[in-house]
């Protein structure tokens, strides 16, 4: 009883709380004008409430089932293509426009720079390519990017595709498969054989975990009390770390050989200045970040666009088959590099699949230098944001956006105008092994099984960095064979 009376209370006084906040909002934006219009040339937008902004109606976008990128659609269709809003004490400005765009993304570090909120810097690491700052980032990058050549991919295309043959031997006729659970399930399957050559089943599991507890602390509050978000996901990210840096002194202890990333960033030692353990952890963890959620979520959305769009399917299906015949005649069991490169319509499927689903919605950056954007001053210390999914949905670039029309790709796109992986000295390291293990995983799901999406709900998952279907993607499948 008192432990009622107590959550009354408590629920009284936080309605109370929040009253004043909204009457105290409502009687800014009304009476000082400085909030609602836009400063002497700086974007339109509402800087919202002292000291919180619109943090509020950010979290509460962050816990909404249309998703975190509703906060920035409805202010978009409020005051236009570049406005201004105050997040976590900091402003940002959102921008969506190609040529904004290519003047940010090919700045050379000069006036913009990378910049995540304080909480995503703690959880990837203060050494994450992610986070470092303009010198630091270009020495991380230079090593990572040797990391992911052409030789790679083409090692990594047959093994990624036994993986998706030996998975999918073991769904049954008549199961119902949730595409985004066996798709994170493979994703970080693959990534930590390539990243670390971990291959335990239980240790992977652990680490698909933590991975998706550092993921959903990434746009908690950063409160630190146990049992909270953000704690998780920091205790997470201490036991991956933890994990990275035994393997490494195990591999320097003992000499082994392995033919993966670690390996060969610990070999980079004898080609001048090596990288830190902390920055090999920081970095390993990132790929695993950066690549495991990501992929995992093109691939349902991919799964349930091609669900949608029958006509699609049935032009997708024959040069898939084709493909598998060419495999066959050659007594071939896997496929290689120069199947996926022949992919050209499954090509344009997964670049249509990331321009709608739009998987990382907007590219954060810091202001250096007081600057102007076309009309707009935007001072040293904003952040901007490149509205990433408002340029995906632009009905000046890509006529009926909302459609899926993967052959919109036969001809080139504007410049700067598909971002999905961004562009410039920032893009995406993982764009060409992404791209690949949505190739094969189609490939393997069209040519194996008939399959039909059971659940048609497009609500996104709540507290995801990257755009999630909150449904999973269910599908009822049956093997061909058995057809
Ligand atoms: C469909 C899957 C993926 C999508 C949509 C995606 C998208 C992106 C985007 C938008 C960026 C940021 C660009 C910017 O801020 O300008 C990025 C950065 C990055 N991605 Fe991916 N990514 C995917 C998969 C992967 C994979 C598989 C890996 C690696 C294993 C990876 C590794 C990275 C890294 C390391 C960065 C940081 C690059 C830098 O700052 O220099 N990504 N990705």
């Amino acid at each position: 009883m008192s432990s009622l009376c107590f959550w009354c209370s408590a629920a009284v006084a936080t309605a109370v709380a929040l009253s004043i906040l909204v009457f105290f909002q409502f009687f800014l934006k009304n009476k000082s004008p400085s909030s609602r219009i836009s400063h002497a040339g700086t974007p339109p937008g509402s800087r919202g409430l002292p000291f919180i902004g619109e943090t509020l109606q950010f979290m509460a976008a962050v816990n909404c089932s249309s998703g975190v990128y509703d906060f920035v659609r409805i202010r978009c269709l409020r005051y236009g293509g570049c406005f201004k809003t105050r997040i976590f004490g900091e402003t940002h400005v959102f921008v969506s426009n190609t040529e904004w765009a290519k003047l940010i993304l090919n700045d050379g570090g000069g006036r913009f720079t990378k910049k995540y909120i304080k909480s995503i810097v703690e959880l990837v690491g203060h050494q994450s390519l992610l986070c470092a700052p303009h010198l630091h980032h270009k020495f991380l990058r230079s090593r990572l990017i040797n990391l992911f050549s052409s030789c790679f991919l083409a090692s990594f295309v047959p093994q990624f595709d036994r993986q998706i043959v030996e998975t999918f031997q073991r769904w049954e006729s008549g199961f119902t498969v949730f595409v985004l659970t066996e798709a994170l399930k493979i994703t970080c399957k693959a990534m930590c054989k390539m990243l670390i050559s971990l291959e335990e089943e239980n240790e992977v599991e652990m680490i698909q975990k933590d991975v998706g507890y550092v993921c959903e602390a990434m746009l908690a509050f950063p409160w630190r009390f146990p049992g909270t978000r953000f704690d998780a996901g920091l205790k997470a990210r201490r036991r991956i770390i933890k994990k990275l840096k035994n393997i490494i002194q195990k591999r320097r202890e003992l000499e082994s050989q392995y033919e993966d990333f670690l390996q060969r960033l610990l070999m980079e030692e004898d080609n001048g200045e090596p990288l830190s353990d902390m920055e090999i952890g920081d970095n390993i963890l990132t790929m695993l970040i950066a690549g495991q959620d990501t992929t995992a979520s093109a691939i349902t959305w991919m799964v349930k666009f091609l669900d949608e769009n029958q006509d699609v399917l049935q032009n997708l299906k024959e040069e898939q088959f084709k493909i598998l015949e060419e495999q066959r005649e050659d007594n071939r069991s896997f496929l290689t590099l120069e199947d996926v490169a022949n992919m050209s319509y499954a090509t344009k499927v997964v670049k249509e699949s990331l321009r709608l689903a739009s998987i990382v919605p907007w590219l954060p950056r810091l202001i250096l230098h007081d600057t102007d954007i076309q009309d707009y001053k935007i001072k040293k210390g904003w952040n901007v944001n490149i509205d990433v999914r408002s340029l995906h949905s632009d009905p000046s670039i890509y006529k009926d956006p909302i459609k899926f029309i993967p052959s919109r790709f036969d001809e080139e796109t504007k410049a700067f105008s598909f971002l999905a992986f961004g562009m410039g000295g920032r893009q995406c390291l993982g764009m060409n092994l992404a791209k690949a293990m949505m190739l094969v995983f189609l490939h393997r799901l069209l040519t194996s099984f008939r399959w039909k999406v059971m659940d048609c709900d497009s609500s996104i998952e709540k507290w995801a960095l990257f755009t999630k279907l909150k449904s999973g993607c269910p599908i009822l499948i049956t093997p061909l064979q058995s057809s």
